[in-house]
């Protein structure tokens, strides 16, 4: 029998209707299901602040605030006026939540994996290799860093020292000697390429490699565009002859390991630990390669800025110079020939240390990073929501003038009292805290000591600007004129360099007593003319030997043979007058100033940071618990990912527990915060040290400041592609 075509078209029609009607019913239920779960939810709201135009975003005004070295004063500064410690915005098409003052930047840094993690920009995960440490997260993040930061710990830096002290010297003998005028910045990226590659590494410095690693450095920041010759085309270029030469040296390195009893014997450098790690499985070859690479690309722009800059600052305070110098020469006055420097000799160096710490919170190497939000996180009454980035600054404190008083005047002696905990960052904080602190401290002191007592120098641009490319960097290199310190009064001489101690010292006390008769006064040798300068040297140079070889059994020196001179403070006027008789060259002091100079009262207390109090985490930061999305308000706000929403509440009282998310990874918690690692309370710097009783009231009141820096402008287009991609920021 033969359906009907008119009953089977009703059924089909039928049928149709029939799916269409319950598609839409199971629509709408679920839809008012999602409505009524989001009218449950608090809103969130989004910090104030502007998005800018559609994409874009305010790139251009960030842009073009970095280019000109300006970030704080034109770009994170009136919109903290504005809107408040903690604003919105959108920077290369990825909106981002700006965080500023001491709570935020805890809550960022030290809750790296729970709340953030950090974003890096492609082309430096690429250049650097997926394998290192900054693109790891967890488990891995954990072995790395410990056998990192192990290796730059305080105590592996001890057995590095004699090394340290030979790389510097041998970098002056090359770089310096014989020369009138040098590139500062260019001779300390040569330093502390060469620091990572021959002290940490145990691999000579060939010719041309540093020029190979310069090229990947040049890529980190640039557009991953591999168009030919294009910045990044070239970076990864060398980046492949680098890894060929660096998987050469670690599987020779492997052999030669193995072969000396199974590799068993005491690991003295971060490589011969790397591969250790390798010989027992820990870590793969790539990760040892990725590492290698990375600790150059994390010392060399950061070191050699934070050095270069200590010297101008030096050059344009000669107060602090002077008290600098005191520290030196008496260090120096109890040194042999040839002797190396020992912990105990940096530990004195204390405030050379306040000048460089001084020098790094007015001219931070890294003034901030990028972290994207794994979750939404709840704070002040705002969210940062899940995927948003986030980017923390030194800014916020560094010049804020309820953290630093006077913010922007040079004033080493600050740091004579402990800093509140996340006001002073120029290395960041929490677990990611910069795995080479203590190396660089060491190395800068070290480069500080040797050049410091053997040269004066004088800055040939004092107005040079500086430049963001997007690390700062000396527009023109810094050149400086430098001639040789004619230090005989303190370096043993071919006659003293056998004498013991007491012998050297017996001369020092000497030395003062016969320059107390000399009386030679300031203004006689600032009256020298240039044309006077070379015959009043030889002069010189002829007393002071005499001086130097003088019978320590003058009687005038009988009345202090029972003192110890090495408790013996000389005193400032007698130190500035021992130079001012074995220079050739009187630092000079630059006309312009980029900052006034220091207080009056620039009488240093010496303190070493390791004498403050041990860190005690505490924070009061408050956070709500989201339940609601509604809340959520603000341009941006319709592409959330609503379907994670952070119980945020964290008042970190108890870092342990909190600054790591335990649940997920109970290790890291024990890890991060067991002492043995950079957190901790085993944290030597004060940076790290904690005195909530003092956190900052009402940030949003910070005046604006401006540097008065006369700015260079960089090569736009490279700038500008490195920051571009610096701040599209993918995911490590
Ligand atoms: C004055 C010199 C230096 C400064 C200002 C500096 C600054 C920093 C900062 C701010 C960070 C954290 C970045 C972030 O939170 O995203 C960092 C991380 C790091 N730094 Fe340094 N750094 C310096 C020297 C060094 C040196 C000499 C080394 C080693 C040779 C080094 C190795 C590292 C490593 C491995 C990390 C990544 C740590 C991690 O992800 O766990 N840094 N540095």
């Amino acid at each position: 029998m033969a359906l009907e075509p008119n009953f089977l078209l009703s059924w089909i029609f039928l049928c149709i209707a029939a799916t269409i009607s319950s598609t839409l019913f199971f629509f709408r239920k679920k839809q008012h299901k999602f409505r009524s779960k989001k009218l449950q939810q608090p809103k969130k709201k989004l910090p104030p602040g502007e998005m800018g135009l559609p994409w874009i975003g305010e790139t251009m005004e960030f842009y073009k605030a970095q280019k000109n070295n300006r970030v704080f004063e034109d770009f994170v500064n009136p919109r903290i006026i504005k809107h408040g410690n903690l604003f919105k915005t959108k920077i290369m098409g990825s909106p981002t939540i700006v965080v500023n003052g001491a709570e935020a930047n805890r809550l960022i840094l030290s809750n790296e994996f729970s709340l953030v993690v950090s974003s890096w920009p492609s082309s430096s995960v690429q250049l650097m290799g997926m394998n290192c440490i900054m693109a790891k997260q967890g488990e891995k993040h954990r072995v790395l860093r410990g056998i990192v930061a192990n290796s730059l710990s305080y105590n592996g830096l001890e057995s590095l020292l004699p090394n340290l002290c030979d790389t510097v010297r041998s970098h002056l003998d090359t770089q310096w000697r014989g020369k009138e005028e040098i590139s500062l910045y260019r001779s300390t990226k040569a330093l502390t390429f060469t620091v990572v590659f021959e002290c940490l590494y145990g691999i000579k410095v060939e010719l041309g490699m540093l020029e190979i690693f310069e090229r990947v450095l040049e890529g980190v920041f640039a557009l991953p565009v591999e168009f030919p010759c294009s910045r990044f085309a070239r970076a990864k270029k060398a980046r492949v002859e680098i890894e060929t030469l660096l998987v050469e040296k670690v599987r020779e390195k492997r052999r030669e390991m193995e072969q000396e009893e199974g590799g068993e014997r005491p690991n003295t450098t971060l490589f011969s630990r790397l591969v250790q790690g390798l010989i027992k499985g820990e870590i793969t070859e790539e990760e040892v390669v990725d590492n290698m690479v990375l600790l150059v690309f994390a010392a060399h722009d950061t070191t050699s800025y934070a050095m270069a800059m200590t010297f101008k600052m030096l050059a344009q305070h000669p107060t602090c110079l002077h008290t600098l110098l005191k520290e030196h020469v008496q260090i120096k006055a109890n040194k042999g020939e040839g002797e190396y420097l020992t912990v105990e000799d940096v530990k004195k160096m204390k405030y050379s240390w306040q000048v460089v710490r001084e020098t790094m919170r007015l001219s931070p190497p890294i003034f901030g990073s990028f972290r994207k939000a794994v979750v939404d996180i709840n704070y002040g009454g705002f969210t940062i929501p899940k995927g948003w980035k986030v980017l923390w600054t030194t800014y916020g404190t560094h010049y804020n003038p309820e953290i630093f008083e006077d913010p922007m005047s040079f004033n080493p002696s600050r740091f004579d009292k402990a800093v509140q905990a996340y006001t002073y960052l120029p290395f960041g904080g929490g677990p990611r805290l910069c795995a080479g602190h203590q190396l660089a401290k060491v190395s800068i002191l070290v480069f500080l000591h040797f050049v410091v007592t053997s040269y004066d120098w004088s800055l040939v641009y004092p107005d040079e600007t500086i430049s963001m490319d997007p690390l700062p960097l000396p527009s023109l290199g810094m050149p400086i004129k430098i001639s040789p310190k004619l230090m005989s009064a303190f370096e043993p001489t071919s006659q003293n360099k056998n004498r013991t101690k007491k012998e050297r010292e017996r001369e020092l006390k000497h030395t003062r007593r016969e320059m107390e008769k000399v009386g030679e006064d300031e203004k006689t040798i600032g009256e020298a003319s240039n044309s006077t300068e070379e015959t009043r040297n030889v002069k010189e140079d002829e007393r002071i030997t005499e001086e130097g070889s003088t019978d320590p059994s003058n009687s005038q020196t009988a009345n202090f043979e029972d003192h110890d001179v090495s408790e013996y403070e000389m005193e400032d006027e007698e130190v500035l007058e021992l130079f001012r008789r074995s220079s050739s060259l009187r630092p000079k002091v630059a006309k312009t100033n980029n900052f006034p100079y220091p207080n009056k009262s620039e009488e240093m207390v010496l303190q070493f940071p390791e004498d403050t109090p041990a860190e005690t985490e505490q924070t009061n930061v408050e956070f709500h618990s989201m339940t609601d999305t509604s809340e959520i308000a603000g341009p941006g706000a319709e592409d959330l990912d609503i379907s994670v929403i952070l119980e945020g509440v964290r008042s970190s009282s108890d870092s342990k527990e909190d600054s790591v998310d335990s649940s997920s990874d109970s290790d890291l918690s024990s890890y991060y915060f067991d002492g043995s690692l950079p957190v901790s309370a085993h944290v030597e710097e004060p940076e790290t040290h904690q005195d909530e009783s003092h956190l900052p009231k009402d940030e949003n009141q910070m005046p604006l400041l401006r540097l008065n820096q006369p700015v260079q402008q960089l090569t736009s287009w490279r700038s500008c592609c490195g920051l571009l991609e610096l701040l599209r920021a993918d995911d490590p």
